[in-house]
């Protein structure tokens, strides 16, 4: 495990003209992230997410609860935590009046890399920023400043990278082209914690994820694992002899349900399973017209553990 973490908890107090009131962040986390993974923390702004990575990140202390990230006790050696792990937030941390080059040449120094002109010449040539590395910061576009960010995360080669929200506000082209630079980071051994309100990334993207609401975790497992939990996925077809295709396709079925003369077959893993169902209806002759297969989407998974859709929450899907 490259993070493991038990009971995590975070408030905090505001004093207004109300009086003091404390907004309880972080109610009891525990994650286990395994080495070389993208792990990913998915739930709806305000559920806790940024608190949890800022607390395994060192950068705000829990008020309970105990973790191992990278092999160094978060409490007793934030410092061993610290060496090890690159950190992105949201913002992203890059300076309008300083070129890339010289933000990330700035951050090799910090962390103590042996050569950090070729170490930032490196990371600029791997997240194609050679040719605005002299520009300043301000000239650049959103894609490009997201990249800048991650280099200054990744400069000093950490096993660990956190990144809070990465895809934030970035066009469906700079997106796509970001989850391809996460995921080859998995291919170089680094493991990546982020967090994300999207859907759609967060099951494209992600190894396990962790679905959090109110600052506790609600489900936590891979994609499949987790949409095959709640629902399952359907499998819509019409057929000649509907009434002998629903009993011929029982046994690969949780449920098979028949509606004017369309067939709904219940599965668990419809992709594995469609297969199995086409070969069942070929050896009965039943003649097929078409055949869909609609398969739960992760927030049929959050609807089912917190009774709201993350749609509806103010994520965007
Ligand atoms: N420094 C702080 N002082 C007071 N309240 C805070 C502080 N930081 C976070 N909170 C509150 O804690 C809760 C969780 O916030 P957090 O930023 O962890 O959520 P999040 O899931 O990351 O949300 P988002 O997607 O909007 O960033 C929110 O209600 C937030 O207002």
């Amino acid at each position: 495990m490259i993070i493991e973490a038990h009971g995590l908890r975070k408030a905090f107090t505001t004093r207004g003209r109300k009086g003091a009131q404390t907004v309880e962040a972080v109610r009891g986390v525990d994650l286990e992230v395994r080495k070389g993974e993208i792990f990913g923390v998915l739930g709806p702004n305000g559920a806790g997410k940024t608190t949890t990575i800022r607390m395994l990140a060192t950068l705000i202390v829990p008020d309970s609860g105990t973790a191992v990230v990278a092999g160094h006790d978060l409490l007793k050696d934030p410092g061993g935590v610290r060496r090890n792990l690159g950190y992105v937030s949201q913002a992203g941390g890059v300076e309008d009046n300083t070129t890339p080059r010289a933000q990330v040449t700035m951050a090799a120094r910090i962390h103590g890399v042996a050569e950090p002109a070729r170490a930032t010449a490196e990371m600029l040539e791997r997240f194609e920023l050679t040719e605005m590395a002299d520009r300043p910061g301000r000239t650049l576009s959103g894609g490009q400043k997201r990249r800048v960010a991650i280099a200054l995360g990744l400069v000093h080669a950490p096993p660990l990278l956190f990144l809070d929200e990465p895809t934030t506000g970035l066009d469906p082209q700079n997106r796509a082209n970001l989850w391809d630079r996460i995921r080859r980071l998995r291919e170089t051994g680094t493991s990546v914690l982020l967090s994300t309100h999207y859907l759609d990334e967060a099951d494209a993207l992600c190894d396990r994820l962790a679905i959090v609401d109110h600052g506790r975790i609600v489900a936590q497992g891979t994609p499949g694992e987790l949409k095959r939990e709640v629902s399952g996925d359907v499998v819509t077809l019409r057929v000649d002899d509907p009434a002998r295709a629903a009993e011929t396709l029982k046994p690969y079925a949780r449920e098979t349900r028949l509606d004017d003369e369309v067939l709904r077959v219940y599965v668990d893993d419809g992709e594995r399973t469609l297969p199995a169902l086409l070969r069942g209806l070929q050896d009965e002759g039943i003649g097929l017209t078409s055949i869909a297969l609609d398969r739960s989407t992760l927030d049929d998974v959050f609807l089912a553990k917190t009774g709201r859709s993350l749609r509806d929450t103010g994520a965007a899907a």
